[in-house]
């Protein structure tokens, strides 16, 4: 019997389901022999029916690898249980509860969140409690259509690899998904092993970031727009903005509401400018200093700032960049910076110039995760796609702390009467100017890409990285990096998160006409691909 046939079959489906199924057609029914497998930032996918989507039983098959998982890792998982966080999206709740039951079945205790929480509060309250690991539910900025499933371990950080690989085996061996035993949430709830997260949790994690905070007594009034992408960032920013005296904060109301469709956005992702043109609007009528969007799960933020009549989005890179430059500079802090091989070069330039040592990792927060845990001296931890973080009291990236500290930033240097862009433009000044740009490109023109990408650069370039073969220690992946003599450079990796495949470009050069020149040149060169 074929895997969609035995789905179609199957006792465990309600009536309106198989009604579903029968409707598919071959092509569909032919995807029923893929599993869901791990990514960049643990399994993403589609809500359906079949063992490629995200449903109630693929949800209990992970979690039931997963609890497999813990129990061979961690012999004290009976006692300190796990944490279980959910977003806004469609299924979310429902999720979470698939997987606490499952959990309580098996007799483990779990902390639930009674309602939806940013992911950095999740590996916050995991340290906290602490718990064994954790669960976040959230596809980030993914369309309303799909939904995640992230796992974490005991340090609050995302599991690594090799752990993943594991849980993916175990998730192989289980036979049948559709009859894995369970407890409906009514019964798993009278077991007593599911507990809610009380709200001291969410205030200590509060004030953990305000305590990252610099003194406030001279900050001028900052004007702040802040929305939330109608994700969960309006269940801790806009408290946090009025707590500090010197914001005066705007919030764009119709997505600071939660909402599964993201109605009122084309894509809930602060990395796209698109995403802000409410809160331009907003930030028009109010005069804001800035404007801030927090990604679904904030753990990601992106912000606008005024030049001119206008407002400009910054890159992931440049909020790097004038982070990890107000740390040092103004908060005179110390440490190491963790970034990663596809982020900006200029951060490694400016953390040098002060004696600081930059280490690099692969795309995700969870390589940088591991080494705060092993080097215990953070100072910023960094990616482009605007994930960042400062307090290791958490160990993915925070959203909502980086925003808190982006308002901290603009004051600093309101009061001196420097816009940021005019800080960023001193930074080239000193160390050259840094453009940065990712074009990504469809799936199907995945195959072969990276041996494709090479053949693209001519032996003039000063060094290709091919990652797949490991390079420094890093472990094997599918990137691919071509360094040029001027210190620029352009990568190439199919994201795990999304069927695409990205390229990075960062042209360095003396000023901007000069980097708009040869990010032209490398956009034809990637054109051939
Ligand atoms: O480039 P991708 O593989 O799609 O990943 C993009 C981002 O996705 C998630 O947010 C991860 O947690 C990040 O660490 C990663 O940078």
């Amino acid at each position: 019997m074929s895997c969609y046939e035995k789905w179609l079959h199957s006792s465990a489906l309600q009536d309106e389901e198989k009604a579903e199924l029968k409707n598919y057609s071959t092509d569909e029914q032919k995807k029923f022999e893929i599993t869901l497998s791990f990514g960049t930032a643990g399994i993403r996918g589609p809500i359906g029916l079949g063992p490629h989507r995200l449903n109630r039983f693929t949800i209990r098959q992970v979690t039931k690898a997963y609890y497999r998982f813990l129990s061979q890792k961690h012999p004290r998982l009976n006692k300190q249980g796990l944490v279980i966080a959910y977003d806004n999206r469609h299924c979310s709740r429902s999720f979470a509860e698939e997987a606490a039951s499952l959990f309580a079945y098996h007799r483990i205790p779990v902390h639930l969140y009674r309602d939806i929480r940013p992911t950095p509060m999740l590996s916050f309250a995991i340290r906290k409690l602490h718990a064994s690991g954790g669960i976040m539910i959230t596809a980030s900025h993914n369309p309303p259509s799909d939904n995640g499933f992230k796992v974490y371990g005991p340090d609050g950080s995302q599991l690594l690899p090799l752990d993943a690989k594991y849980i993916e085996q175990q998730m192989k061996k289980i036979d049948d998904v559709l009859t894995i035993p369970t407890l409906s949430y009514v019964h798993a709830k009278h077991t007593g092993k599911i507990m809610e997260i009380s709200d001291e949790i969410d205030a200590e994690y509060y004030a953990h970031v305000q305590s990252l905070m610099p003194c406030t007594n001279t900050h001028p009034a900052l004007t702040v727009v802040y929305t939330a992408l109608h994700g969960t960032g309006q269940v801790a920013l806009p408290s946090l903005f009025q707590k500090e005296k010197f914001i005066q904060v705007h919030l764009v109301p119709e997505q600071c509401q939660a909402h599964p469709d993201f109605p009122t956005v084309a894509s809930p992702n602060p990395e796209d400018k698109q995403a802000f043109t409410l809160a331009k609007n907003l930030a028009y009528k109010v005069q804001a200093d800035m404007i801030i969007a927090t990604d679904p799960d904030a753990d990601r933020v992106g912000i606008m700032i005024p030049y001119k009549n206008d407002y400009i989005h910054l890159t992931g890179n440049q909020i790097g960049v004038l982070l990890l430059h107000y740390l040092l500079t103004e908060q005179k802090k110390t440490g190491t910076v963790y970034s990663t091989i596809v982020s900006t070069s200029l951060t490694r330039k400016i953390a040098a110039h002060h004696g600081i040592r930059t280490i690099e990792t692969l795309t995700g927060f969870k390589y940088i995760a591991e080494l705060i845990e092993k080097n215990q001296d953070l100072l910023l931890g960094f990616e482009e796609s605007h994930g960042y973080l400062v307090g290791d009291f958490v160990r993915d990236k925070d959203g909502v702390q980086t925003s808190l500290l982006l308002c901290h930033l603009a004051a600093h240097y309101k009061k001196q009467k420097k816009n940021i862009l005019q800080i960023l433009q001193n930074i080239y000044n000193h160390f050259g100017y840094h453009q940065t740009k990712i074009i990504s490109l469809s799936m199907d023109t995945a195959k072969n890409v990276i041996d494709d990408f090479f053949t693209l650069w001519d032996d003039k370039v000063k060094q290709k990285l091919d990652y797949r073969i490991g390079i420094d220690d890093l472990p094997k992946a599918e990137v691919g990096k071509v360094l040029l003599h001027d210190g620029s450079w352009v990568a190439i990796r199919p994201s795990g998160t999304e069927p695409k495949v990205k390229i990075y470009m960062e042209a360095v050069g003396k000023n901007k006409p000069d980097t708009d020149g040869k990010m032209i040149e490398f956009t034809k060169i990637i054109a051939k691909l």
